[in-house]
């Protein structure tokens, strides 16, 4: 069984636009759950343009006991206004699973992994620290990454695949060189006793080609393409309930 880890970043964006409340975060994230998801995750930037630090602590209390929450970010990124930096934010909340990912500042998404061998250093202490506080720590790594056993060396559980350019190439029309590519990194970072996570522009159109791929896929985390496609799928629907109230 895969886990689906609902990526909510996406309700924050459209939040945000208007400066208020609407649409909630909290109650996304109920409708996900009681849909049956294993997870929740956030990726909180410091520049605050998605989740920013009070979804992340109120969905600590909202998901604690129901299901995973995974929070990913650049633990090496500083504190900036109220953004108290990612390894903070773990300390006050203590989800489930800490995705660190190497984004530069002010990047528009995630877009590469860790090089193993040469962050394994710097990582260290942060991954001790984080499996201190009770969190599953899993590294963001490009398919075709090499080096696992510096991850399992350091104390880390899983890897996620940036799976980015798997989706690109499918929808280009040929993804068999980025899958094998994934199939392979899975496979050595199996071999090295991590479990695999994957995730980024994953949707309904590539997933089930990817899953079927990886054996022991242990969790995706969704949210671009899981939020757009959730738009498609509502939006008949809402529509004809405006129509009823004007009628
Ligand atoms: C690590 C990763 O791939 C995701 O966390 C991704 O960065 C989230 O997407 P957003 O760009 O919507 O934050
Ligand atoms: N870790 C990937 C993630 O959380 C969601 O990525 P995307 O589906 O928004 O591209």
């Amino acid at each position: 069984m895969t886990l689906l880890s609902v990526n909510l970043n996406k309700i924050a964006v459209l939040r945000n636009s208007r400066g208020e409340t609407e649409p909630d975060i909290i109650r996304a994230a109920h409708t996900c759950i009681e849909a049956g998801c294993g997870g929740i995750t956030v990726h909180p930037r410091p520049d605050q343009r998605h989740v920013r630090p009070e979804d992340v602590r109120a969905l600590a209390v909202a998901l604690r006991g129901r299901v995973e929450y995974n929070i990913e970010g650049n633990p090496f990124a500083p504190a900036r206004g109220s953004y108290p930096g990612l390894i903070e934010l773990a300390r006050e909340v203590r989800p489930t699973q800490v995705t660190l990912v190497p984004d530069a500042d002010g990047q528009l998404t995630s877009d590469h992994g860790f090089d193993l061998a040469h962050d394994a250093e710097r990582l260290r202490p942060l991954v001790a620290e984080l499996r201190e506080l009770g969190c599953r720590v899993s590294l963001f790594v490009d398919a075709g990454a090499r080096g696992f056993e510096h991850a399992t060396a350091l104390g880390v559980e899983r890897v996620e695949i940036y799976t980015g350019p798997y989706a690109r190439a499918f929808a280009d029309g040929d993804a068999r060189l980025q899958l094998e590519q994934c199939v392979e990194t899975a496979r050595r970072a199996q071999q090295a006793g991590l479990a695999v996570n994957a995730g980024h522009d994953l949707s309904q159109a590539n997933l089930g080609t990817f899953r079927a791929a990886i054996p022991g896929l242990a969790e995706v985390s969704i949210g671009h393409a899981l939020i757009g496609e959730a738009l498609y799928d509502g939006l008949a629907a809402t529509v004809r309930h405006y129509l009823q109230i004007l009628a």
